[in-house]
């Protein structure tokens, strides 16, 4: 099938005041208008002033969807995440990410909590599913990897004692980490488990926006093999890889009274996101044309997201704001990347193992030697016919007879050449 070109599927949510900020006496700015529409007002505008139209910073934004407080964990899943599990089976790739500033529900969105998880369990759980169904037709395996990128560099959440891991790029071009553990296992509870324990190792400290804000990039990676069991050696093997990521805040050292430690990493955070937007903003020109130079290397994050954002991905960006008066500054900025990012496109396509491929040329050339086996089977079935019908000349015949049916036989361990069938 061709490869089609697929826009980047943006929804924005909008969380609920928290307390915090009621304290503050902040009033909701953010207001979702029907299905697809936000509306963010400016704080310190006066609806009186007679100028307000000339200078106002009220801005309208549409994305693919917007959800506000009202929605569920599964109103979110369902519109953003769901159609992707049939395709990640059947051998495409798909990525979800959550971006927003810190304290905005990303970890929220994608990991919940025990009585309402996320996009992570429900994925799994639709996920696992609908291998059961295929069960009977297809073999399927699904493996899964979960890793953060702190600072620049990549840990296993499953296994933290195995140190810093590298990014490798293999034959097909397609990114892998070196080390990495895999886990097998068809249970979404099971793997719950371990997201849950594999979050704590996160890097995960206070911030003035967050008291527990993840200060990492936490990648949660699917991979499904799907064995077509088919009746003669004509099987296919389809690769489908999935990303769930749930990116650091993306908030300015300075917005967040961050010193320290804080600003130091807040730097390293930005120049992942710094890369990420670049390659936004790279991609979004001109509809995500190719011809535009778009550098994934610059930073961990984007070389891991390479495919998802300019590659072979079908793409969904869950951007969070809170619906804070006094967060109108980071809504707004967070409001415009978004917006950009609705311009990527992707090109998708199925992947087909190589191994497939083999699989499919011996299929053919079993077929060519089983034509060859029953061609030279009947020519010798004439030749006996035909010593039988002549027995005077048996001596003669016999051996000619014999040495024509070891010629096109040929001996073992030296193919005959294959004549037409
Ligand atoms: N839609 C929501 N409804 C109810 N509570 C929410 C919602 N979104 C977020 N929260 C709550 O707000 C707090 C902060 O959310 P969360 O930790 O998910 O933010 P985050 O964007 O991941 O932050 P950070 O980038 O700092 O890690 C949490 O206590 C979370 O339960």
């Amino acid at each position: 099938m061709e490869p089609k070109d697929q826009p980047l599927t943006v929804a924005l949510r909008i969380r609920p005041l928290n307390d915090a900020e009621l304290e503050e006496g902040a009033t909701v700015i953010a207001h979702k208008m029907g299905d697809q529409m936000v509306v963010l007002m400016d704080p310190d505008e006066d609806p009186e002033d007679p100028l307000r139209t000339q200078r106002s910073r009220e801005k309208t934004f549409i994305f693919d969807t917007v959800f506000d407080q009202q929605a569920s964990q599964e109103d979110v899943y369902l519109a953003t995440t769901q159609h992707l599990v049939e395709g990640v089976i059947s051998g495409y790739n798909a990525t979800v990410f959550a971006y927003g500033p810190s304290g905005t529900g990303k970890t929220h969105t994608m990991l919940g909590m025990d009585a309402e998880p996320g996009i992570y369990l429900r994925t799994l759980s639709d996920l696992f599913q609908a291998i059961e169904e295929t069960r009977g037709h297809a073999d399927c395996s699904v493996s899964i990897s979960y890793l953060e990128i702190y600072n620049e560099v990549i840990r296993d959440l499953l296994n933290p004692a195995s140190g810093f891991l590298d990014l490798r790029e293999d034959a097909r071009g397609t990114i892998q980490i070196a080390g990495i553990t895999e886990v097998s296992t068809s249970n979404a509870q099971e793997i719950m488990q371990l997201l849950t324990k594999g979050n704590r190792q996160r890097t995960q400290e206070p911030t003035a926006t967050n008291k527990t804000s993840s200060r990492s990039h936490a990648v949660l990676q699917v991979t499904v093999r799907q064995r077509s069991r088919g009746t003669d050696l004509a099987e296919e093997v389809h690769v489908g890889r999935l990303f769930m990521v749930d990116l650091a805040g993306s908030e300015r050292a300075s917005q967040t009274q961050n010193r320290g430690k804080r600003m130091k990493e807040g730097a390293h955070i930005n120049r992942s996101l710094l890369a990420l937007g670049n390659c936004i903003n790279a991609l979004s020109e001109k509809g995500g044309s190719r011809a535009q130079y778009v550098n994934f290397r610059d930073s961990k994050l984007t070389r891991l997201l390479k495919d998802a954002l300019g590659g072979n991905s079908r793409t969904v960006m869950v951007a969070h704001i809170s619906p804070a008066s006094t967060h109108f500054e980071e809504s707004r900025t967070t409001l415009l990347y978004a917006y950009r990012a609705k311009n990527i496109k992707t090109r998708v396509k199925r992947n087909l193992l190589n191994v497939s491929y083999r699989i499919a040329q011996y299929t053919h050339v079993i077929s060519d030697l089983r034509g060859e086996i029953e061609r030279l089977k009947s020519k010798l079935e004439q030749q006996e016919k035909e010593k039988r019908r002549e027995p005077g000349v048996r001596g003669a015949q016999g051996r000619a007879g014999h040495t024509a049916g070891a010629t096109s036989l040929g001996r073992p361990g030296r193919p005959a050449p294959l004549g037409p069938p």
